[in-house]
């Protein structure tokens, strides 16, 4: 255990010395002919002359393309503001700037399906893949979706749609039927692209059925790719309408030089679905200059990740961090692509992977980390990570004796980031950096570029209190819009509703006195009982301790004209929630948090519900306890499991 003002980690001189956040600074005190001492120096001047700080970000990653002599228009107005306007680019492009033979990226589907593929494979497959695509007049804007797990393919298709300006977005295989529509019926792809099954905790899974009705569940699809996983595509592809198999699709090209369409700097090039347990998914639409710049910025400048890294991230491609992931490319990266379950092989699996391929940025969540300490595996006693200098966490916070066991079970030595941000910016507002200390419980830095402050209720900024997460200057990478939101009013209420001309993101949040930050959770979530503010994770962080305890969900339930908190806890078999345990739960929640903390209704419920990128869905389990509907179950994993809340005999009284 750290005290909490002594960092748990901090880089050595030499690593220090070495990392690109290191050169980046060398070169923005040349450019800007002045100090900056520190990374807080840094970051204020990224803020405080953005076109400045982008533009040089865009000189040192090297990003392909014309630049213009403009970097950012109309910076007062967050709508308005408008970055590298007459820029020309593609994002493949940037992606696609090696042609060797080293690896470009390695596949396992859990430990059934190992392959590699060297720069030049990816180059031939996505030529051929774009060839096939001009070929079906596939054109500018045109959305080509994939329905796809975390493969090599997947990748390919992404990079062959946008190499030639058509629109990528895709959502894991293990969405139901009407996940798939709610999000493809908005976006209306031409092209689907799916598999023929895949694996999961070492069995296959079939998925003609659900592509059955998917495929003629949407009227824009005109050809489905069926890409061969378990090997039986052409089975596969006779029970499915519209499609063929990924052979017959680019069956006659042969590969070549690629092509590249630059496009305009807010050229949609990814549309990503918001988790949407509160009605239809937002469909969000990302463009090509601010993804690309935000993930060089976010790869290189915080992550210090260094060509010929192996990056790996544990994503599907139904969540941001895997768009993010792939971006790793265009910093040199061999991506570690991995698919199935992050517990096969009894917990092993992803250690093996990391061994094997010698990962050096290994990413995950909170969640995942917390699985691993409940099983109690020891990657660092079983397996060589010698070259592993980062994990990454995110999706939910990571709390401070998380961070304590990752430094002890995982490696000691390593950049451990919290990172924090999502879907709606498809990066981080806070997040790591491999030049700087770490201290349990904190996300290291704000983003550079980023001008996030954490507002109290009267809207003034505070530090070393808790408040809303806003961010009130432009960046690249904001939405460049919702889909079939003509009028952008959805846009405006998703961010803008709270505070004028100020992007307010919706999560409850402390900037430190170490300038890190501690993220309690979604401010929507945010319990109030006796009209005391508290996040979610500070409850969380006490009960997850307990090892009888294999998850939890907290939400306040409105009572006598107050709020009592009702904290839902999922056993381990065999394990009951006796008089004891409650006693010790309420002790560890009123010593580690407060007496206002403790809930006033311990119930055990056999699941937690959950989207399918495994976050908890506390708003979903409000509703159910008041009595409310939940709009959209179409975005859980595990929907059944808010039956477990209805008209609870122990929430009557
Ligand atoms: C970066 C993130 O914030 C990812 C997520 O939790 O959705």
């Amino acid at each position: 255990m750290h005290a909490a003002d002594h960092p748990i980690w901090q880089p050595s001189p030499a690593r220090l010395s070495a990392t690109h956040l290191t050169a980046f600074t060398r070169l923005a005190e040349t450019l800007d002919n002045q100090r900056y001492p520190d990374y807080s120096s840094l970051w204020h001047a990224s803020i405080e002359r953005p076109e400045r700080f982008w533009s040089q970000l865009w000189d040192y990653a090297g990003v392909i393309g014309d630049k213009g002599s403009v970097a950012l228009e109309d910076k007062d107005g967050m709508r308005a503001a408008r970055f590298f306007p007459q820029a020309a680019l593609n994002y493949a492009e940037n992606l696609l700037r090696r042609r060797d033979d080293t690896l470009a990226m390695v596949f396992w589907g859990e430990d059934k399906v190992k392959r590699e593929l060297t720069w030049w494979e990816l180059s031939d497959l996505v030529s051929r893949l774009q060839q096939a695509m001009l070929a079906h007049d596939i054109a500018e804007g045109d959305r080509v979706a994939g329905y796809m797990p975390n493969m090599p393919e997947t990748v390919a298709a992404m990079l062959a749609a946008s190499s030639i300006g058509a629109v990528w977005t895709s959502c894991s295989p293990d969405f139901g039927t009407d996940g798939a529509l709610d999000r493809f019926g908005q976006t209306a792809p031409r092209l689907l692209f799916c598999p023929d099954g895949y694996w999961y905790n070492g069995k296959q899974v079939d998925i003609a059925e659900k592509m059955q009705i998917i495929s003629s569940g949407l009227p824009s699809v005109e050809k489905v790719i069926v890409v061969p996983y378990l090997e039986r595509a052409d089975a596969f592809a006779e029970t499915v309408p519209k499609a063929v198999t990924l052979e017959r699709f680019v069956g006659s090209f042969v590969a070549s030089e690629l092509l590249f369409r630059r496009v305009g700097f807010n050229h949609p090039l990814f549309i990503l679905y918001s988790s949407g347990t509160t009605g239809k998914p937002k469909c969000i639409v990302h463009g090509h200059g601010g993804t690309l710049l935000q993930h060089l910025k976010e790869h290189q400048l915080h992550a210090d990740v260094h060509a010929g890294d192996r990056l790996f991230y544990f994503s599907t491609c139904g969540w941001m961090m895997w768009n993010w992931l792939v971006s790793g490319l265009a910093s040199g990266a061999t991506l570690m692509l991995f698919d199935g379950s992050p517990f096969a092989k009894g917990g092993h699996i992803l250690w093996q992977y990391a061994e094997a391929y010698r990962c050096a940025q290994f990413g995950t969540s909170a969640k995942y980390i917390d699985g691993l300490k409940k099983i109690d595996l020891q990657p660092k006693r079983d397996y060589d990570l010698s070259c592993l200098r980062a994990v990454f966490s995110t999706g939910s916070p990571l709390v401070a004796e998380s961070f304590d066991w990752v430094y002890d079970a995982i490696k000691d030595d390593i950049n451990l980031a919290s990172i924090s941000g999502g879907t709606d910016i498809v990066s981080c507002f806070a997040l790591g950096c491999a030049s700087l200390p770490v201290y349990r419980g904190e996300l290291q830095c704000r983003g550079l570029g980023m001008a996030v402050e954490i507002w109290n209720d009267a809207g003034q900024p505070v530090v070393g209190e808790k408040g809303e997460l806003v961010c009130t200057k432009p960046f690249p990478s904001m939405p460049v819009g919702f889909w079939g939101d003509a009028d952008g009013e959805k846009y405006r209420k998703a961010y803008f509703e709270r505070f004028d001309n100020v992007w307010c993101h919706g999560d409850y949040a402390e900037l430190t006195e170490h300038d890190g930050m501690i993220i309690y959770g979604r401010s929507d979530a945010v319990l109030n009982p006796g009209g005391v503010r508290i996040g979610t994770a500070e409850i969380y962080r006490q009960v997850e301790t307990f090892d009888a305890v294999l998850d939890s969900i907290v939400v306040g339930q409105r009572w006598q004209d107050d709020e009592r908190v009702v904290l839902f806890v999922k056993l381990r078999d065999g394990c009951e929630l006796d008089q004891t345990l409650q006693a010790a739960i309420r002790d560890k929640i009123k010593n580690g948090a407060s007496p206002r903390h403790v809930p006033a209704k311990i119930i055990a419920v056999a699941d937690i519900p959950k989207t399918i990128s495994g976050k908890i869905v506390e708003l979903a389990v409000k509703n159910v306890i008041h009595g409310l509907p939940v709009t959209n179950l179409t975005a859980l994993a595990n929907p059944e499991a808010l039956q477990l809340f209805v008209d609870l005999p122990e929430l009557q009284d």
